[in-house]
């Protein structure tokens, strides 16, 4: 469905090959210097949304020659064909229309000729009904009480959005406490089980395919805890609530089907956040903000599918991580929230990001011979201030950076948001600006060091500088801003996928592991000394069942 161009092939790169030679020895200090108007000529601005990608190793031609690169390889093309439904997701024979969960227009969105939208209309009103009931105390457990807990089982995209949303808004939480189980190691739920009352509480169990083990597995203990507890199998009913596509499963584990919220195959796990899966997001914050969310993103769609590529801040950012990724060789990325409520944001993009784009075979069936998706990782500032930017500064890797900080605080009692701003501001500059020889010497001169003491420390105090980072400034994270900074990741995803002429939207390599899993689970059982596999997993089983 999509066209299947070796983007190493293209014009474009090849004279991106030939630019990067005249750029890989720029100095941003010096780009800046040479054009007063840099700011402005590479800052977008979207509601309240400022992106400043000034801080980059680029200059307008390398822009331009990036541009060019969406254009050679139908960039426009692949837009139209997504929203539109066309099964680009080709080797799981699916449509990619997680736009669709937020569209609040009365455009169709036809998947195999059906409109859709009827039926994402009629889960949302379900959503609304249900988290209402709840967060208003209408919906009452067994024995009467209003729900205090959800506790959502999950993994993955049916974990990872739920946490990094209810988390970064935090501010918008009413009376319902969210609780989140996905580790298939026992004390995750046994720690979770501990803190709540089965009277109180409502159990989401989230699971695209209601097959995953870490859930099911999850899932069982709890409701055996909450039998025992209660004394009640009826009472499952008011205390199970199920989002998944696999209907069959969720009846066979017991559920309620008026408690089953349904969506689509062409909804993929780690953009499944808009739909059902997010309950637990409309549980705790409530369903207006949960629509606002959906709102945010739907705003960035409509940016997305109309701002040429030069204003198109999606674009732009999977461009600029195409040229460090594929040009400068790094092969991480680092997203640096300056926000304590989004301390799992990274997390969240981790699977967004290497789910997506970890990928080695191209569209057509071959090996590519170029690099495609890099490691994601981060952590907030500015706590990651003391434990790696000594890496980022001064390491022999070469790590692009996304700064992301709030203008408003939701703690206004607290300066502390001024001082976490002025590292916000203050890193991107080092970042860039390093510092030379010359002041390093001038610094230790002033602090009384001799010339010897200055001349054997110079060489560890001075910072090249150059390295690249995004700064991207939102008013305030509220539900609609968020909505359109995640919306704005997984359009950045998207468009890298295309470029690099995979499919974006599979995860085959989650497979093998999970198969071998299902083989050695038996063999652990027993206490006889296995052989089945190579000599080191034979060895690591055998002293296992050694050392228990
Ligand atoms: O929602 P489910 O079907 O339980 O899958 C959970 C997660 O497992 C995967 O690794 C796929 O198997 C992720 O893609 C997915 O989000």
């Amino acid at each position: 469905m999509l066209n299947k161009i070796n983007p190493a092939e293209t014009s474009a790169w090849k004279e991106l090959n030939a630019h990067f030679d005249d750029m890989k020895n720029a100095h941003m200090k010096e780009l800046f210097s040479e054009d007063s108007e840099r700011f402005e000529k590479f800052s977008l601005k979207f509601e309240d949304i400022l992106l400043d990608y000034s801080k980059n190793r680029i200059s307008e031609k390398t822009l331009f020659l990036l541009i060019d690169l969406a254009g050679e390889t139908r960039l426009k093309e692949a837009i139209e064909k997504v929203f539109a439904g066309k099964k680009i997701n080709e080797t799981e024979g699916r449509a990619v229309l997680h736009t669709a969960l937020r569209n609040s227009s009365n455009e169709p969105v036809y998947v195999d000729g059906e409109d859709v939208m009827p039926k994402v209309r009629a889960v949302r009103s379900q959503m609304k009904d249900f988290s209402d009931k709840l967060l208003s105390g209408q919906w009452k457990g067994c024995t009467g009480k209003q729900i205090t807990d959800v506790v959502n089982i999950g993994i993955g995209g049916s974990d990872l959005g739920p946490v990094m949303v209810t988390e970064a808004l935090r501010p918008y939480w009413q009376n319902i406490t969210p609780h989140f189980v996905s580790n298939v190691d026992g004390s995750h739920i046994c720690e979770t089980l501990k803190k709540i009352d089965p009277e109180t509480t409502l159990f989401i169990i989230a699971s695209k395919t209601f097959t995953t083990q870490e859930t099911m597995t999850n899932a069982h203990t709890a409701r055996r805890w909450f039998v025992d507890k209660t004394g009640s199998e009826e009472a499952v009913a008011k205390h199970f609530a199920a989002v998944s596509t696999n209907q069959n499963e969720v009846e066979k584990f017991g559920i309620d089907p008026s408690n089953m919220f349904v969506f689509w195959d062409w909804v993929g796990g780690r953009y499944s956040l808009w739909s059902a899966i997010g309950l637990s997001i409309a549980c705790t914050i409530g369903y207006e903000n949960f629509s606002a969310l959906l709102e945010g993103a739907e705003a960035m769609d409509c940016h997305f599918k109309s701002q040429p590529f030069e204003k198109n801040m999606p674009v732009i950012l999977a461009l600029i991580g195409i040229w460090y990724n594929n040009f400068f060789q790094a092969e991480t990325e680092a997203i640096l929230p300056y926000d304590q409520y989004m301390h799992r944001f990274s997390a969240y993009f981790q699977q967004g990001n290497m789910e997506s784009s970890g990928k080695s075979v191209d569209r057509s069936g071959n090996p590519v011979d170029y690099q495609t998706g890099p490691i994601v990782w981060g952590e907030p500032g500015t706590n990651g201030q003391h434990a790696f930017y000594q890496l980022i500064h001064q390491g022999t890797k070469l790590i692009p950076c996304d700064f992301i900080a709030p203008a408003q605080t939701h703690n206004p009692e607290s300066d502390h948001h001024s001082k976490l701003l002025s590292n916000f501001f203050a890193q991107t500059e080092a970042l860039m600006m390093g510092k030379t020889k010359e002041q390093v010497r001038q610094e230790l001169k002033d602090a009384g060091k001799t010339d010897e003491q200055i001349q054997s420390l110079l060489p560890f105090k001075v910072f090249e500088g150059n390295k690249p980072t995004n700064s991207i400034l939102v008013k305030k994270i509220t539900p609609r801003t968020l909505g359109s900074l995640i919306a704005m990741y997984e359009h950045k995803i998207f468009t890298q996928g295309v470029i690099w002429n995979i499919f974006s939207f599979d995860q085959w390599g989650v497979e093998l592991g999970k198969q071998l899993a299902k083989s050695i689970l038996p063999e652990l059982k027993e206490d006889e000394k296995i052989n089945s596999h190579d000599a080191s997993t034979n060895g690591l089983i055998n002293a296992y069942k050694l050392m228990r």
